[in-house]
């Protein structure tokens, strides 16, 4: 059986978008979405993305991360979506309803109410989520919010001095966050502006993170840091983060389809 596949990306962060409305698709497993994102044999992607039909929305998008995990959201997919889309819809996924506005080149999205209870990160323990009392090596009271997926964020000087490819891992899989957490590291530059690395929760590096950018402002504005329009930059480029006076989080960026093509779906099962 051929799948056939749009590849796409969203400031370098990569996906295999799969159209499950327009072909019969197999229940894909871990094993299959491992396959298919790795980089050596497979496709390659960070995340793997299933468009399906949905009650609720105009359409259901489930996101795979590259180690197999299903996941509530992700914010550069959901710009890749809009694109593949090419017209105002609203979109299902696992972390709520959001809705999506293309624009040249990208698209804006509406990304819910961040959310800082500590029962709603999850925590595994009480905790205040503006300035967490924990540290792993030099890291130190962070923030933790949730926008759709699970977010800490620790403010620093420089971020290109933080080795976040070995205490990514070590925080993402620490205890005190019993799914698992996205780890972003950030520097403000001034009040609207923001520099942001990121390990991402079942992906590792990646050259940006959407709900990344948008936990990193709301942690941001909710310090005092800075206004509450920012620009985040990532290594794969910049977005756009406004909080409206409801609380809501607009994301605003580029994305761009890279190529189409199909698989034979026996070499990844
Ligand atoms: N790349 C994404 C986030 C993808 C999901 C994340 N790794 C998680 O496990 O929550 C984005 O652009 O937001």
């Amino acid at each position: 059986m051929r799948i056939s596949f749009t590849k796409m990306h969203g400031l370098g962060n990569d996906f295999v978008v799969i159209d499950g409305q327009a072909q019969i698709l197999p229940e894909l497993s871990p094993a299959a979405v491992r396959n298919i994102a790795d980089r050596h044999g497979g496709i390659g992607c960070d995340q793997l993305i299933l468009l399906e039909a949905s009650d609720k929305a105009d359409s259901k998008m489930r996101i795979f991360n590259a180690d197999g995990s299903e996941v509530e959201a992700c914010g550069n997919a959901a710009r890749a979506v809009a694109v593949l889309l090419g017209e105002k819809a609203a979109l299902e996924t696992a972390g709520g309803v959001i809705a999506l506005t293309p624009a040249e080149g990208g698209a804006s999205v509406d990304m819910g109410t961040p959310r800082f209870g500590w029962e709603e990160i999850p925590l595994q323990m009480p905790m205040n989520t503006n300035r967490m009392p924990v540290a792993w090596d030099g890291l130190e009271n962070p923030a933790a919010v949730n926008v759709g997926n699970p977010h800490v964020i620790f403010f620093v000087e420089n971020v290109a001095d933080v080795p976040l490819s070995d205490l990514g891992p070590q925080i993402e899989h620490d205890p005190l966050f019993p799914e698992r957490v996205n780890v972003n590291v950030a520097s403000v530059k001034d009040r609207k502006t923001i520099e942001l690395r990121v390990w991402e929760r079942g992906a590792g590096l990646t050259k940006a993170c959407g709900t990344g950018a948008c936990a990193t402002a709301a942690a941001a504005i909710r310090r005092g840091l800075t206004e509450k329009r920012v620009i985040v930059h990532l290594p794969g480029g910049a977005l756009e983060i406004e909080q409206a006076g409801d609380g809501r989080l607009t994301m605003t960026g580029p994305a761009t389809e890279s190529f189409r093509g199909s698989f034979e779906w026996d070499d990844f099962a």
